[in-house]
């Protein structure tokens, strides 16, 4: 038999390794390489397809850079949507996470894919605070345009960056007039408690302690920003997705929920973690579809 402490430990590794949970292939290995093909051909096809500025930057570190989608074909009023990429802040990029831009901006909806630096290269805290620099140029650059609404959308550890956003106090100082522009989030199969990842190979470069791990974890810090009720925010969590991922995404609503009535959970049926994602390139996917009305209705 395994003594208890290694159980527990495996059982958490498998909780927080989305690509064991997927019904798609056998190989966990295999999920990973599907997914980085796919939106890599999703995001080549979108900068064929859609005008886009590339590697506009947003702050001074090295991965401060993002893609604006939409170009001056769309009108100068037309919603922004901002998508963080996930990858538990160590993997991916922005070049290869395009793929949800298409069908958006046939929608009528600017597209930016934001990126950031990765650890191990930079703690965890400097990605969150490059997240929220980000937000404020953003917003900034939106009011400029005269943008009627922005959203910011995560992935997986980038739901945590966007959620992040509620626990900074430059969102409660923010003009009215730039406030105003930010409708809400959509947060995609997120990660909200940090505290279980410390003892798995995720935290090999990450290096947070239990106590960093817990301020940087949503669901364990306090709601006090007045700006949680002004916001929409839709958490999604695939119906294939670990029960620990799920449990994080519902318990994070729940959360939300004891501060604002605009706050809606729901499981996207069939899908796992990747292609709860994958799937945001095909106009006909209900996430699609529910971004789009979000954004325009
Ligand atoms: N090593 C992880 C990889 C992973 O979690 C991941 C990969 C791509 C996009 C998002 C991911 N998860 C969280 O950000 C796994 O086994 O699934």
């Amino acid at each position: 038999m395994l003594p208890c402490v290694l159980y527990i430990q495996w059982e958490l590794t498998l909780q927080y390794s989305p690509s064991f949970w997927s019904q798609r292939f056998q190989d966990p290995a295999a999920v990973i390489a599907n997914h980085i093909q796919l939106i890599t051909a999703a995001s080549d096809a979108a900068r064929k397809e859609v005008p886009v500025e590339c590697g506009v930057k947003y702050g001074p570190k090295e991965g401060q850079i993002l893609d604006l989608f939409g170009g001056k074909s769309l009108p100068h009023d037309a919603p922004i949507l901002v998508y963080i990429h996930g990858g538990y802040w160590q993997e991916l990029s922005r070049d290869i996470s395009a793929y949800c831009v298409v069908p958006q901006y046939q929608s009528g909806i600017r597209v930016i894919i934001l990126g950031y630096d990765l650890a191990p290269r930079v703690k965890l805290s400097e990605i969150v605070e490059e997240i929220k620099e980000a937000a404020e140029y953003i917003l900034n650059m939106a009011a400029k345009f005269g943008t009627r609404s922005l959203w910011f959308c995560g992935h997986s550890a980038g739901a945590q960056l966007v959620a992040m956003l509620l626990f900074s106090k430059w969102l409660d100082q923010l003009d009215d007039s730039v406030f105003r522009l930010l409708k809400g989030f959509v947060l995609i199969s997120g990660v909200y408690d940090l505290t279980p990842l410390v003892s798995t190979y995720i935290n090999n470069s990450l290096k947070l302690s239990s106590q960093e791990a817990r301020s940087l974890s949503p669901l364990l810090l306090d709601i006090t920003s007045p700006a949680v009720t002004k916001l929409r925010i839709l958490v999604a969590v695939g119906d294939h997705d670990s029960p620990e991922f799920q449990r994080q995404s519902y318990e994070f609503a729940e959360k939300l929920r004891q501060h604002s009535q605009q706050v809606e959970y729901m499981t996207v049926a069939g899908v796992d973690h990747f292609d709860i994602v994958e799937n945001l390139q095909q106009k006909d996917f209900i996430l699609t579809k529910i971004i789009g009305v979000l954004m325009t209705g």
